[in-house]
């Protein structure tokens, strides 16, 4: 029964909120005050007696917060103390979402970060389709903008709607993720059955472009948070590893790269059993082959190439996952770096190796981090070259502070090993039986094989996803030997090839894709655009075929996703899908950009004057990147325009090409405050290294090619030929394994270091050499309110429902195993977290906050085990801080489109009553 309607039927709300309270009602008669408001408390007759209370009068309360309690149904009391007592919503103060709250800007609706005020019950208006979505809380803000749960009343179900800045550079990046994120949706996932957010309407409101997405719940970061930064157990690893590259395939087929992948953008979906993840935020994502930005990706997840300057493509995605994953399992991100020379140097430390010479040789920013040694030798020589030494050496600190002027900044050390091998046999168990430990160690070394495959790097080399896919890691097939991925099979141009209708929309190719009702949306917003202008559609020429980029099954094991690209370049150009975007990115033109990196995210920046701007003569295709062929320097080509610096900022002071992004250096910037929360590990278990133990990964010399299916195939090396083809299509081999352990120095390593490191440092984990964790950390948490920046008293007014969100995180088992990962033996696990429900976690998306608890991984303990359920106790804490959206799910999701939402949806959280406990198996 109700709480409301329990206290109906004793006629004494103050008396039922609060057991003390009544016990304490006799004795302060005195002080209860006059009137009808406010009776003593008497008891209902079948309490007073003491006696048994019968079955049919039992009482279940669910307990609500207790300031919700004690203010609910306020204003009836007020009314009743004073019967002239009036209440006029009007009069409210507003409860202010944005920060700042002062109108500055655009008529005073934006603050001065170009941020719409929201409050709550603010309602954005699709002014097309009259939409209206009535704003309840944020859920999180990014450099784009703020992102707002909001209600639906029409269907009563809630949404998540971006926001973006009023900035023409914002309107225009975000419109590129919508016509992504459309192609992906529609063309390449049209039942939603492959990981990706499903984007459900957007329009122009008070001149911010709004997107609406599926409400999802936590992200993977929160989800790591949660677990006090321990690691998820390994089914829990493999599950999800296998619900991203399912996104990560079709990605790959679309020709997509995502260009951020990292736990923050991968998030949970709550209203399906068993929980899915879904991965967002395709504001960076750009076509394979049209990769304008050389500054992308969030550090800690960023590769090799991009780190040096080097062309890159869909493998850039899979460095990241694999970074993803090594931190699902250790609750730390595998490359905590503070700075890029750090970066490449945890990287050379953990891998073992260094990028090949070739790429080294051909990237633009290697002299920034090596110093060359020896004579470079070309491709062609690379057989004959096989045993001598890199012509590279990273440079030492020294060397970099001589040629930088300036110190790199090194971040901590959280993992005494140096070692990806040593890192994650040592990583405390969270079973005690010698079996348990015993098929864990199996699958460590298969969570080790599978790492190597995507944190190579080679990108060449680099598995695709179709490939990772199949690893026993995934499979769950017995691992007894290194992984030999199948080779790709060329791309069949039938499946998912995206035709787009010469003129179905006025020439506007997403619109050829879109619902008629979706394209008159476009054509509205036209009008209702704030940054372009409303020019007639004139282009019938083709934007056809994204594609050809073919076979993809759920089960990603047929097909491929590699390769030609030969019609991609019929993507190069597309227009803004709120309207013919004006605006060329391309930036021979010196139009100014912000940074695209968790430091700086890329936005074209539209210099005044400068060329760049919404002027008829600029009424260009839009392009998603030049190929790589294009590629070059941002020195050159992605310059700052000097003589314009533009409205939207300054060049960076680090990088002189890139000007700081408002908001994503901040935000990414919180990153590096986990480096400092005492993380210290010791390695006290002697490890013994792969080369004493492993036979080497493709020990046995073998090596494997693929048909090289691109039309102008490079028989050299993978990187030379994206250089020259733009296509991520090349021979794949593999090095003659050794066996020899590549050490963490990076100098004097062989040319395939990185390759050989891959093929030798498996490891042998045994039992006996465990490394036992300690039994519980000190944690010391503090109160949110101590350290969460959005903390209010106020957050204990939202959401009653909250308890719900508890229930939904039952499900997730973060250490059982896959056996035991199920509903029933879920409940309770979180289920003292109620307050989940209540906090606000906007900042922490960005990891801004949250004492570092994770306990450290080499320390030693006499405790056999680790208990990975040992931190629970303190969930309590952290879960006070998952923010209130946790909860607030359990609302009907949204289950009905609007005319103007795009059709065609599959919408699996319909008829999907309030969740409750779910499996969590994969
Ligand atoms: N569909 C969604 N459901 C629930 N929360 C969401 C959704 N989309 C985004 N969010 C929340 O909003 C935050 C910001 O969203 P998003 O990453 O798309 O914006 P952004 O401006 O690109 O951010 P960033 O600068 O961090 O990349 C996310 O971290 C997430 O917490």
């Amino acid at each position: 029964m109700e709480e409301g309607e329990s206290s109906k039927e004793d006629g004494s709300r103050a008396g039922e909120s609060d057991g003390a309270a009544s016990a304490d009602s006799g004795s302060s008669s005195s002080r209860m005050p006059s009137g009808e408001a406010f009776r003593p408390y008497v008891s209902p007759p079948q309490s007073s007696t003491g006696a048994s209370v019968k079955p049919g009068t039992l009482r279940i309360i669910v307990r609500k917060p207790l300031v919700a309690r004690l203010t609910k149904d306020i204003l009836e009391t007020f009314q009743i103390c004073n019967p002239n007592f009036k209440y006029s919503e009007a009069l409210n103060p507003k409860r202010f979402l944005t920060n700042p709250s002062v109108g500055v800007k655009n008529d005073g609706h934006d603050n001065a970060a170009s941020n719409l005020i929201l409050y709550v019950n603010f309602v954005l208006v699709n002014m097309v389709s009259n939409q209206r979505y009535i704003v309840k809380d944020l859920l999180g803000q990014g450099t784009f903008g703020q992102v707002a749960k909001c209600w639906v009343c029409q269907n009563n179900s809630y949404v998540a709607v971006k926001i973006i800045k009023n900035d023409p550079a914002y309107y225009q990046q975000a419109s590129v993720e919508i016509s992504l994120l459309h192609v992906l949706n529609r063309k390449f996932d049209p039942d939603d059955k492959h990981h990706i957010v499903r984007i459900l309407d957007y329009f122009v409101y008070q001149r911010h472009l709004c997107i609406t997405f599926e409400l999802l719940g936590p992200n993977l970061f929160e989800l790591i948070k949660m677990n006090n930064y321990k690691g998820l157990s390994l089914n829990i690893v493999q599950m999800f590893s296998r619900q991203i590259l399912h996104a990560l395939i079709v990605m790959k087929d679309a020709g997509i790269i995502h260009c951020d992948l990292k736990p923050e953008n991968i998030l949970i979906s709550t209203s399906v059993k068993p929980p899915e993840i879904k991965i967002i935020d395709f504001g960076s994502a750009c076509m394979e082959g049209q990769t304008i930005y050389s500054y992308i990706q969030s550090r800690y997840y960023r590769s090799p190439e991009v780190l040096l300057g080097y062309p890159y493509n869909t493998s850039i995605d899979m460095w990241s996952f694999g970074c993803i994953v090594a931190e699902l399992f250790l609750g730390l991100p595998l490359f905590p770096a503070s700075s890029e020379f750090d970066l490449l140097k945890r990287m050379i430390e953990t891998l073992g190796g260094q990028p090949p010479d070739d790429l080294l040789r051909d990237a633009k920013n290697t002299s920034k981090f090596f110093k060359r040694v020896g004579s470079i030798h070309r491709l062609e020589d690379d057989k004959a070259c096989k045993g001598v030494t890199s012509a590279y050496r990273a440079l030492t600190e020294e060397e970099y502070e001589a040629r930088e002027s300036e110190r790199p900044k090194l971040g901590k050390r959280y993992f005494n090993c140096a070692k990806l091998e040593e890192i994650i046999a040592n990583y405390p168990y969270r079973m005690n039986s010698p079996e348990e430990i015993k098929k864990e160690n199996l699958t460590r070394l298969a969570l080790v094989d599978f790492l190597r495959g995507l944190v190579e790097f080679d990108p060449g080399k680099r598995w695709s996803p179709v490939q990772a896919s199949h690893h026993p890691f995934l499979t769950g097939k017995p691992f007894t030997c290194p992984y030999e991925p199948p080779p790709e099979t060329p791309r069949i141009p039938v499946l998912h090839t995206v035709t787009v209708d010469h003129n179905p929309g006025g020439g506007h190719w997403l619109a050829a894709g879109l619902s008629p009702q979706v394209a008159n949306s476009n054509r509205c917003l036209l009008q209702n655009s704030p940054h372009f202008q409303n020019v007639p559609f004139s282009y019938g020429s083709s934007y056809g075929s994204l594609g050809s980029h073919g076979s993809y099954n759920d089960n990603a094991a047929v097909g491929s996703s590699y390769g030609s690209y030969a019609d991609v370049n019929n993507m190069h150009t597309y227009y803004s899908p709120v309207g013919p975007c004006g605006v060329n990115i391309h930036a021979q033109i010196g139009g100014s950009f912000l940074g695209s990196s968790p430091d700086a995210r890329r936005i074209p920046q539209l210099s005044h004057g400068n060329g760049f701007g919404p002027s008829p003569v600029s009424l260009g295709p839009m392009s998603l990147g030049a190929s790589p062929t294009q590629f070059t320097p941002p020195s050159s080509q992605m310059q700052i325009s000097t003589a314009s610096p533009g409205k939207y900022g300054t060049t960076s002071p680090a990088r002189s090409v890139h000007i700081p992004s408002r908001g994503k250096a901040a935000a990414v910037g919180h990153y590096n405050r986990r480096r400092n929360w005492g993380y210290s590990t010791v390695c006290a278990q002697s490890y013994e290294s792969a080369s004493q133990h492993g036979p080497g990964h493709h020990g046995d010399g073998i090596s494997w090619s693929h048909p090289d299916t691109y039309s102008g195939g490079h028989g050299g090396s993978p990187r030379s030929a994206l250089l020259a083809s733009n296509h991520a299509n090349w021979r794949q081999q593999r090095g003659v394994g050794t066996g020899l352990s590549s050490g963490p120095s990076s100098t004097n390593h062989q040319p395939s270091a990185a390759s050989h490191a891959h093929n030798s440092n498996t490891v042998s984990l045994r039992s006996s050499e465990v490394l036992f964790d300690k039994p519980e950390c000190n944690s010391s948490v503090p109160d949110p309110a101590d350290w969460d920046p959005n903390y209010s008293d106020e957050s204990l007014l939202q959401e009653d429902n909250s308890d719900s969100l508890a229930f939904e995180f039952n499900g997730i088992h973060l250490r059982n195993t896959m056996d035991t990962m199920n509903v029933t033996s879920a409940v309770g696990r979180f289920g003292h977290s109620r307050k989940l429900a209540h906090m606000n976690f906007i900042s922490t998306n960005h990891r801004t906050d949250g004492p570092f608890q994770a306990y450290s991984l080499g320390e030693n303990s006499h405790t056999s085990t680790h208990d990975m359920h040992v931190g629970y106790g303190r969930l309590s804490h952290f879960s006070q801080n998952i923010p209130s959206r946790f909860g607030q799910q359990s609302v009907h999701q949204f289950s009905h489109m609007n005319s103007t939402f795009i059709h065609g949806e599959r919408n699996h959280q319909n008829d999907q009553p309030t969740r409750s406990n779910y499996s969590m198996e994969g």
